[in-house]
């Protein structure tokens, strides 16, 4: 044996015994997690136990990435325990999780981000259908897009709050980096159509101005489709999508993170039907509808300022009502349990037309 195979050898048999352990400890967490869901059973009953719980998964996130002093980097040592909790979950409860699909889009990428790659998402086609399954009990969560910090906020999400009665259990922040996918290995040359859907070109609009000008823009409805048609039509086609979808139609990236804004990210909502307690750094969103008059806003603000509380979204919707009223999404640092938070809820219920809670969860921790 050389002296090499000699220094390698000690050290393989030093990972092999970390690897026992780690194997060990891994099944002890698992049956721990056994336990809990057995706890669970026990006092809220089979069918109305709570298995997910974001506020602690949040913690354990935070805890993880606190103490962790390399060489590993934080959010790699947290994203496998995103993964480890992820399994744990599944052994006391398989997650089922509705996205807004289809498969391969950005919105799965967030929900296995959040939920980890043990729970199991399903796609559907619109916002609607996602909350329906969820309100119906066909889904645990569901994921949706609210925000993109190039296109602004997802009206239709916010919109299906007033009709639906969820709540908000989490966010996600999800990194949007979109590439060049084709089908040939023709790299960058002889590109005559572009295959997108609208808000992938909103993404990348000057990239592909400069780059690509005079390349027929085709829309189509999601990344997956502009994969699909950029295989079937062939020779000079290409489409822009994630890496994801390069993975899943076997296509050939030949030009990556083609966004505008290099951190161009999406935030996602999940919705449930589940209050979510304090994780300690949490989030709490609201819908407000005010009469119309000068200064609504302004009085509406005040309260927000009196408390020292910092907002961190506000969007204007139309009220939909024959009434002059104007609606308030308006998502603010603080968790509905703290007393400073109830204190302006109190005081906002007594100055609005409506007001409604939508949730108080964790500060998205990935
Ligand atoms: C184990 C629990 O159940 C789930 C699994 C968790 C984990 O693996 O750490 C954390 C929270 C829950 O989503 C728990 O509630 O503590």
């Amino acid at each position: 044996m050389s002296d090499q195979e000699k220094e390698l050898k000690l050290l393989r048999d030093q990972i092999d015994s970390i690897d026992r352990q780690i194997h060990g400890l891994l099944n002890d967490r698992a049956r721990c997690a056994q336990h809990v869901a057995e706890v669970k059973e026990k006092y809220q009953g089979s069918k109305d136990a709570v298995f997910y719980r974001p506020e602690r998964e949040a913690q354990v996130l935070r805890r993880v990435m606190e103490r962790n002093e390399g060489p590993l980097a934080d959010h790699e040592v947290a994203r496998l325990f995103r993964e480890v909790m992820s399994v744990c979950l599944a052994l006391e409860k398989p997650m089922h999780v509705a996205f807004l699909g289809p498969e391969g889009n950005f919105t799965q990428q967030a929900a296995s981000k959040h939920f980890g790659h043990s729970a199991h998402c399903i796609p559907f086609n619109s916002g609607d259908e996602v909350f329906r399954e969820v309100e119906s009990g066909g889904a645990h969560y569901g994921v949706v897009p609210i925000e993109n910090s190039s296109e602004g906020v997802v009206s239709h999400t916010l919109d299906l709050f007033k009709r639906f009665n969820l709540t908000i259990c989490g966010e996600v922040e999800l990194r949007i980096h979109h590439h060049v996918l084709r089908a040939d290995d023709l790299g960058l040359d002889q590109i005559t159509r572009i295959y997108l859907p609208q808000q992938t070109l909103s993404q990348c609009r000057s990239w592909l101005d400069s780059h690509f000008l005079s390349a027929e823009r085709i829309l189509v409805n999601s990344n997956a489709e502009a994969a699909r048609m950029a295989i079937k039509q062939g020779a000079g086609a290409v489409a822009i999508a994630s890496e994801l979808v390069a993975d899943l139609y076997q296509l050939n990236v030949v030009a990556r993170n083609i966004d505008d804004q290099s951190d161009n990210s999406t935030r996602y909502l999940i919705i449930g039907d589940q209050e979510v307690g304090e994780s300690g750094q949490d989030k709490t969103s609201i819908l407000v509808t005010v009469r119309d008059k000068s200064g609504a806003l302004y009085e509406l603000l005040e309260h927000f300022h009196k408390h020292k509380i910092s907002l961190t979204g506000i969007e204007t919707r139309p009220a939909n009502s024959e009434n002059s009223h104007s609606a308030f999404y308006i998502d603010f640092e603080g968790h509905a349990a703290n007393k400073h938070i109830q204190k302006v809820l109190q005081e906002l219920q007594s100055e609005t037309v409506e007001l409604k809670l939508l949730g108080s969860y964790p500060v998205a921790v990935l």
